[in-house]
């Protein structure tokens, strides 16, 4: 029999997606399907969600905690989904998380405590046999199940620490918890109410999405206030790497691209580079390396590091799409260096998942300079797409690529490049290396067969989440 375990998490592609967590958790369910766990995925009623769902049935009434509130089921994309359907609370214009005006909703705090308390009273009243609560929207699930009459083992796994959702300790007595819930031992976190704190200290198992990553945030350095906690549990914390969906992220099937291939014919890959080239702007000279990079415009993701770098890449030939959206200050310096090098940086501000798909179908290289990366999504979705990426050597990025040293390309292995993260002058060597790989057309075309080759499918690590869920659920957490 099936292990029926609830996913909880804030986004999920195609419903809604504004970053790799949408993908992890559209994609989980699939790959785990074979391994005989049955995922139910609850996601807040979010409009595009409730349009989805339209009248589906009512399976679960809420108590009235955070206002009239009642979970929905039905299958969408593939996905069989548990609709929380609370008025007033996600059914607004907006993303997820910031209305209209780009601004955090004031209720954040209420509105993701809802969708915890929800993933509880789901757990309990539908009889799962265990809970996946993804990132801080989905923390206080455990903290709910912790004081519950049955106990459902809890999966917690951090897609980004830097996102802690915390809130201030007056909330507290609006949740419904119990006295106890408030301490370090509990929800508290340095006199706030922390939601990834929360999730953290109620989990029976926390994971991060890459193992490098999972060894990261258990230092000073990188753990962002939460490293003790994380050491203290570390018998409990582990790296499962995140995976593609195979069917979605497919350059042989991909409508988005001007022309589709595969590894064994790659061919008409170069069309995609002459329709990039045009969408950005970019001069139609097919021999200049070209570069991409497709993300949120934040600190975390290097932007800063490129724009540093530009006068090396400029001098290398080589030319530089940027697809991204984020901080005003960011994308206002990647307009302007578009419009300092017409024809050689062209700049699209704004979410495209289809130009997303052209830049990584189309690049040579796909840049990926993060400054902490938990598992990254961007350098997989480039192997696939045979743009051999250039990352920067931190969590998930320096688990998933291969550097083009003078040993891995001697032994046929490299599927990209590295370079120490947080460091503009080594990413610009790095660039000026990359380049000079592809103007050499036959160690370029190797490069991109290994990167085509990689598995990045969700095989491997559906199988060690498997293990995780089947292990708690016998009991052995
Ligand atoms: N402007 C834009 N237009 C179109 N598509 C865009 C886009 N900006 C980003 N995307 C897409 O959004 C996804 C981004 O995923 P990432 O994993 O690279 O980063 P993110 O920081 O969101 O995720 C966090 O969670 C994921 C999932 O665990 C971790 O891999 C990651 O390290 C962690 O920071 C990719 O599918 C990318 O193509």
């Amino acid at each position: 029999m099936s292990l029926r375990v609830l996913a909880v998490a804030s986004e999920a592609f195609p419903l809604l997606k504004t970053g790799g967590l949408a993908d992890v958790a559209g994609a989980l369910p699939g790959a785990l399907a074979p391994e005989g766990i049955a995922v139910t995925t609850l996601l807040p009623g979010y409009p595009a969600v409730l349009r989805a769902v339209g009248e589906a049935p009512v399976v679960l009434d809420l108590p009235d905690r955070f206002g009239p509130a009642r979970l929905r089921r039905a299958m969408v994309g593939g996905l069989d989904l548990l609709v929380l359907d609370a008025p007033g609370q996600f059914d607004r214009p907006g993303n997820p998380y910031n209305g209209p005006d780009g601004e955090a909703w004031p209720d954040n705090g209420l509105r993701f405590a809802a969708l915890g308390f929800a993933a509880a009273e789901a757990a309990l009243g539908l009889g799962f046999d265990a809970v996946h609560a993804h990132d801080w929207q989905a923390g206080l699930a455990g903290a709910y199940l912790r004081f519950a009459p049955r106990r459902v083992p809890v999966v917690f796994t951090i897609h980004n620490l830097a996102f802690q959702g915390q809130f201030p300790p007056e909330l507290f007595g609006r949740l419904g918890l119990p006295p106890a819930a408030w301490g370090i031992e509990g929800v508290e976190y340095y006199g706030s109410l922390g939601f990834l704190k929360a999730g953290l200290w109620s989990a029976d198992r926390i994971t991060t999405v890459s193992p490098t990553y999972a060894e990261e945030i258990r230092t000073p350095q990188s753990g962002m206030g939460l490293d003790g906690l994380l050491r203290a549990r570390a018998e409990s914390v582990g790296g499962i790497l995140n995976g593609l969906d195979e069917a979605v992220w497919d350059p042989a099937t991909d409508p988005a691209l001007a022309a589709r291939f595969s590894a064994a014919e790659p061919a008409p890959r170069a069309a995609n580079k002459a329709a990039l080239q045009a969408r950005f702007g970019l001069a139609p000279d097919p021999g200049a390396p070209l570069f991409a990079m497709v993300g949120r415009l934040a600190w975390q993701k290097g932007m800063d590091l490129v724009l540093e770098a530009l006068p090396a890449l400029l001098g290398a030939g080589g030319q530089l799409a940027i697809l991204g959206t984020g901080e005003a200050a960011l994308e206002a310096r990647c307009r302007a260096a578009a419009a300092a090098h017409p024809g050689r940086v062209g700049a699209a501000i704004g979410f495209d998942e289809a130009l997303a798909r052209l830049c990584y179908g189309g690049a040579d290289s796909v840049l990926v300079p993060s400054r902490f990366e938990p598992c990254g999504l961007a350098q997989l979705c480039a192997l696939r797409y045979g743009a051999p990426p250039l990352v920067a050597r931190t969590g998930g990025l320096a688990d998933t690529v291969i550097d083009a040293n003078t040993m891995a390309l001697a032994a046929g292995c490299a599927t990209g490049v590295q370079f120490p993260p947080g460091d503009a002058a080594m990413l610009a060597s790095a660039v000026q290396r990359t380049a000079g790989l592809i103007r050499d057309a036959a160690a370029w075309s190797r490069l991109r067969a290994n990167a085509m080759a990689c598995d990045v499918s969700w095989r491997r690590s559906a199988a060690q989440y498997a293990a995780l869920f089947r292990g708690l659920a016998a009991g052995h957490g």
